[in-house]
């Protein structure tokens, strides 16, 4: 990275982290900058150094503790954090000429104390990090929430299997739409469950986003068809896409009803529907509300409702490494609430012999067996046809999907 690229990747950086620790959202930061219009690569390369801070957050505060008795201010954590991410984990950057560079960004955006704070660090970190890479090499970087959560429930063994798949970068996969596949894209094989689109894992982002036009692929992980594979929409059936932001599972439902039937595409959020609404300008079938779902009071409208509900999103975390530091039982708890009565509403909404397909990317029993579970215990009208729970791996994220049949 030359000198002006690391000072504006770091200052992004740095004000990404510390917009993170206020709302503990990031993709909800990183789309507040790009709404300002900032530069789109330089978002790119504070992004990843942030997601990698996210990855490797434990492990890097150890350092810290190490190598600074006094933990530092918030402030100099934001610039120490992505800065120690690149000169540890980012293989094409010297250490020593990008701690240089973050010093002369510590002299520009914080105090000069501060930064001869950061130059004595960094030389110390500089000298010392094959050590430091040798001994966290097994650091689970899970968050201590989530790991004692997870160590009450799994075996250990499950515990280190999945902290090492969600530590790992998230590789990139797509749907084509309306498009032969080229022959450097390989097709993602041997699913645990009968998927009815093939997806392609992609080697190389670069190549493949310049040379595919943009309305013939949707990024999209191979565990996001599970809910579809199971809901199964049919030809000319009206089915409801209740929490549908920003879309993808939404263009799965329409393009198997083929133009016929009818989808209604709805969420809370109306930032989030902005992106639904150009995901699916193509289609026909799609009619878009935003509209929380425990309010809407249709009876007796829907064959089909695909429920794909705000969750924890354990199983993700690959693709949202900073997901595992916000993670609570407290959180959880209040989204299982959330879940129930978005599921009891639409409940209410379908035609007799309707379904739900219920569905999360979490991999929390709390969040899927058991809230469905509970939903069952207390709607007798209704019965669980099938579910599946994925678990996270090399070849797909985490997720669970349930289908509920209203008894005719
Ligand atoms: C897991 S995401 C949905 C992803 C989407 N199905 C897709 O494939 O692109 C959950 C969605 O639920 C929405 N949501 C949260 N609370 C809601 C509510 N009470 N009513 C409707 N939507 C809600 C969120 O805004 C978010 O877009």
């Amino acid at each position: 990275m030359k000198d002006n690229k690391t000072l504006k990747t770091l200052t992004f950086a740095n004000q990404l982290l510390k917009n993170w620790t206020q709302s503990h959202n990031f993709d909800l930061e990183l789309n507040r900058l790009r709404r300002q219009g900032e530069n789109e690569q330089e978002l790119k390369r504070a992004s990843q150094l942030c997601l990698c801070v996210f990855r490797k957050k434990q492990t890097l505060e150890k350092i810290i503790a190490k190598l600074s008795p006094k933990r530092p201010r918030g402030r100099v954590m934001h610039l120490l954090l992505p800065s120690m991410a690149a000169m540890l984990y980012m293989d094409k950057i010297t250490p020593q000429g990008f701690a240089d560079s973050a010093v002369e960004t510590a002299k520009k955006i914080l105090s000069k104390h501060e930064a001869n704070f950061l130059n004595s660090f960094f030389h110390k970190l500089v000298d010392q990090r094959e050590e430091f890479l040798r001994e966290t090499q097994t650091d689970l970087n899970l968050g201590t929430e989530l790991e004692n959560h997870w160590r009450k429930k799994f075996k250990s063994e499950q515990v280190t299997d999945f902290a090492e798949i969600l530590g790992l970068e998230a590789e990139l996969n797509c749907r084509l739409i309306n498009y032969d596949p080229p022959e450097y894209l390989s097709p993602v094989n041997d699913l645990a469950w009968d998927s009815p689109f093939t997806f392609y894992k992609i080697h190389d982002a670069s190549k493949f986003i310049s040379q595919t036009p943009q309305e013939n692929f949707y990024i999209q992980d191979p565990a996001t068809s599970l809910c579809i594979s199971l809901l199964n929409p049919q030809k000319n059936e009206i089915i409801a896409d209740l929490c549908s932001a920003p879309g993808g599972k939404t263009l799965m439902i329409a393009q198997l009803l083929e133009d016929t039937g009818q989808v209604f595409a709805s969420d809370i959020s109306e930032k989030r529907l902005e992106k639904l609404r150009e995901n699916l300008a193509h289609q026909k079938n799609v009619t878009v509300q935003c509209l929380d779902a425990r309010e809407s009071e249709w009876t007796n409208k829907f064959d089909a409702i695909l429920l794909d509900v705000p969750c924890s999103n354990t199983g993700v975390l690959r693709r949202k490494p900073d997901a595992r530091w916000s993670f609570s039982s407290k959180k959880m708890n209040e989204l299982i609430k959330l879940q129930n009565e978005i599921l009891v509403q639409a409940s209410k909404m379908l035609k007799p012999g309707g379904r739900i397909c219920y569905s999360t990317c979490s991999i929390e029993d709390e969040e899927n067996s058991l809230q469905v579970k509970q939903f069952l215990d207390q709607h007798p009208q209704f019965e669980l046809s099938e579910s599946k729970q994925l678990y996270p791996c090399a070849q797909h994220d985490g997720a669970f999907a349930a289908v509920l049949k209203l008894k005719a």
